[in-house]
């Protein structure tokens, strides 16, 4: 698939048609007294890929990390307001975190694989959920890797250490590894900024065709980037979301002149 290809075959979605996934209302993130996130409002289509554009600093990340609770990890950051997920509030005390996890996979910057074998890593999510059956991991390492792209350059070697391959290839093992538990949203902090040319390729090319299948919101510091791989962009700015709409619109025609400013190199 060529990079015109990805960017044209997103051209003519509007919001108001998609079915919502995420539903952020009226969020507030606090950083002890410092105040990170704005009365965000704003609703993430299913199966379709969001992109966070912004300047270092605008809350992309603290915004990405409200969708699976990673927030709850820093003690100083508090939270008011809500974020649905298929019409249930994810911060409801009676949700189970782990639950939510295991529904909403992260991937980060840096190739995170654990020091284990490139089969172990797979299966690493199943294997916590008690199975053992070895045809059910066998077949799950398998369409898992598939899945990431990453099964031809692998399956001679399933069980060498993870950290024999490259980054371009640890960061798509870390996909196969998200998706091998099935989670319905994806969340990537920067998943290609780590990666050289033909690495952060592959993986736009991933991401295209992940998502028949999950909902991906994606931080990307990479303009080009989310103009290839996104059907929708938000754009923030210290914390405020300034601009939400398909991508094709916000990089062609933004309502807001500040949207136009920063795609336009003019500040960040
Ligand atoms: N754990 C934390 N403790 C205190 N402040 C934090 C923490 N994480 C982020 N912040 C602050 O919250 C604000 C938003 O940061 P965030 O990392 O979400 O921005 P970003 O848009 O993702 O930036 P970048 O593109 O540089 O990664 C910044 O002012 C940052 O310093």
């Amino acid at each position: 698939m060529s990079q015109q290809q990805l960017q044209n075959s997103t051209s003519d979605l509007i919001l108001a048609d998609e079915k919502v996934k995420l539903t952020v209302n009226n969020l507030n993130l606090y950083y002890a007294d410092a105040r990170a996130l704005n009365g965000i409002n704003m609703t993430i289509p299913e199966k379709r890929v969001t992109a966070f554009i912004g300047p270092s600093g605008c809350g992309k990340s603290t915004l990405l990390r409200c969708f699976n609770r990673m927030n709850d990890l820093v003690d100083i950051c508090r939270i008011e307001g809500e974020i649905l997920m298929d019409g249930q509030n994810i911060y409801a005390p009676s949700v189970d975190v782990s639950e939510l996890r295991r529904s909403v996979g992260m991937v980060f910057q840096k190739p995170n694989p654990f020091p284990k074998t490139i089969y172990e890593n797979v299966a690493y999510g199943l294997r916590l959920q008690g199975v053992k059956d070895k045809r059910v991991l066998d077949e799950v390492v398998e369409t898992s890797l598939k899945g990431a792209a990453l099964w031809n350059e692998v399956k001679d070697r399933l069980h060498d250490n993870a950290f024999g391959l490259s980054g371009g290839q640890q960061q798509r093992l870390v996909i196969a590894r998200a998706i091998a538990i099935e989670p319905e949203v994806l969340l990537l902090d920067e998943p290609a900024s780590a990666l050289d040319p033909i690495s952060t390729l592959k993986i736009e090319e991933l991401i295209y065709e992940l998502k028949d299948r999950y909902t991906i919101v994606i931080v990307t510091h990479n303009m080009q980037q989310a103009a290839r791989v996104s059907d929708y962009t938000a754009f923030m700015y210290m914390g405020d979301l300034i601009e939400f709409d398909a991508t094709n619109k916000m990089f062609t025609n933004p309502s807001e002149q500040q949207t136009e400013d920063y795609i336009t190199g003019r500040f960040g």
